[in-house]
């Protein structure tokens, strides 16, 4: 049976979600935002939504994978040669861009691709409408794969004005843990990171990354991941077109200052997610593409 694309409304937010017998999607029109995957073999959600989220027009919902667009994080904190790039933008890039609060075409659903090991897979594809007033005309294409086992969602970004654009960017996955204080990250042994909770500070990772207490970092290199967690499940993280990753739990200290986010669900959720940010940016010359892309597998259900 050929996967299908139904049509819903969450709240204020319109949803697509993509039905087969072997697994169900859902994303927002708001943002590009997958908040739903799961699998017959991994009928869990395989990424974190907070039990506070907000489903409203022009605010973020809380979990999934957002995406972080034309700018990572705080403006300010961004190199002067994307801050130059985007000086004249009038769009709020204060926190993480606006490609978030965006709602998005649908340019095409495909329910099968199938690729040279003969598995299947739906696509879906979104873009960020001609915004009036847009400077500098970048455009963003985000594109799903869907399988029975994994998830990948690829940002393409066009640069169509007449300059050198410089951006940064970032798929911010929310992740669901059994228990933050035993998970662990595999893959970033002897990186090195800029800490944001200690003033920005350059440190090398020595072993996994674990977590008691805060950890808002931004890794210096963007290699193969495998989340560890107390569950069966074991998420393996693929990136492409990315020179950094950004490791983020608030845990209870900064509960508070986050919105639609619980006291207690730090325990419960971490970040891991596929950037280019900080001291990594992208810059496109006219009419150049770049492409940004993450792949999830979960090893355990193989
Ligand atoms: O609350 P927001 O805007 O979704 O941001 C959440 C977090 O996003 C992370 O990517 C940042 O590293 C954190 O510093 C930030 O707090």
């Amino acid at each position: 049976m050929l996967p299908t694309l139904k049509h819903s409304k969450i709240d204020e937010l319109d949803a697509l979600t993509i039905t087969s017998p072997d697994y169900t999607a859902t994303v927002l029109l708001q943002g590009a935002q997958l908040i739903h995957f799961s699998t017959r073999t991994g009928p869990d959600n395989w990424l974190w939504v907070s039990d506070k989220a907000e489903y409203k027009v022009g605010d973020s919902v809380r979990g999934g994978v957002p995406i972080c667009w034309p700018v990572f994080g705080q403006f300010e904190a961004n190199p002067q040669q994307v801050k130059d790039s985007f000086a004249d933008c009038r769009f709020d890039l204060k926190q993480h861009g606006f490609a978030r609060n965006q709602i998005f075409d649908v340019d095409l659903f495909n329910p099968l691709h199938v690729n040279r090991r003969l598995d299947h897979f739906s696509s879906l594809t979104l873009s960020l409408p001609k915004l009036e007033d847009f400077h500098p005309k970048l455009g963003l294409q985000v594109k799903f794969l869907f399988s029975s086992y994994s998830f990948s969602i690829a940002l393409t970004t066009t640069n169509h004005s007449d300059e050198t654009v410089h951006f940064s960017q970032a798929l911010h996955t929310y992740l669901p843990t059994g228990d933050i204080e035993q998970t662990t990250i595999k893959g970033l042994d002897q990186v090195s990171y800029s800490d944001a909770l200690d003033n920005w500070i350059t440190k090398t990772q020595q072993g996994e990354v674990t977590f008691s207490e805060g950890v808002d970092r931004i890794y210096h290199a963007a290699p193969a991941l495998i989340v560890v967690e107390p569950r069966a499940s074991l998420p393996q993280i693929a990136s492409k077109g990315s020179n950094s990753t950004v490791i983020w739990n608030p845990w209870h200290t900064k509960a508070h200052e986050i919105s639609q986010f619980g006291a207690e669900d730090y325990k419960k959720m971490l970040c891991v997610e596929t950037a280019n940010a900080h001291l990594d940016t992208v810059s496109l010359t006219p009419g150049e593409s770049h492409e940004l892309s993450v792949e999830i597998m979960h090893l355990a259900f193989f």
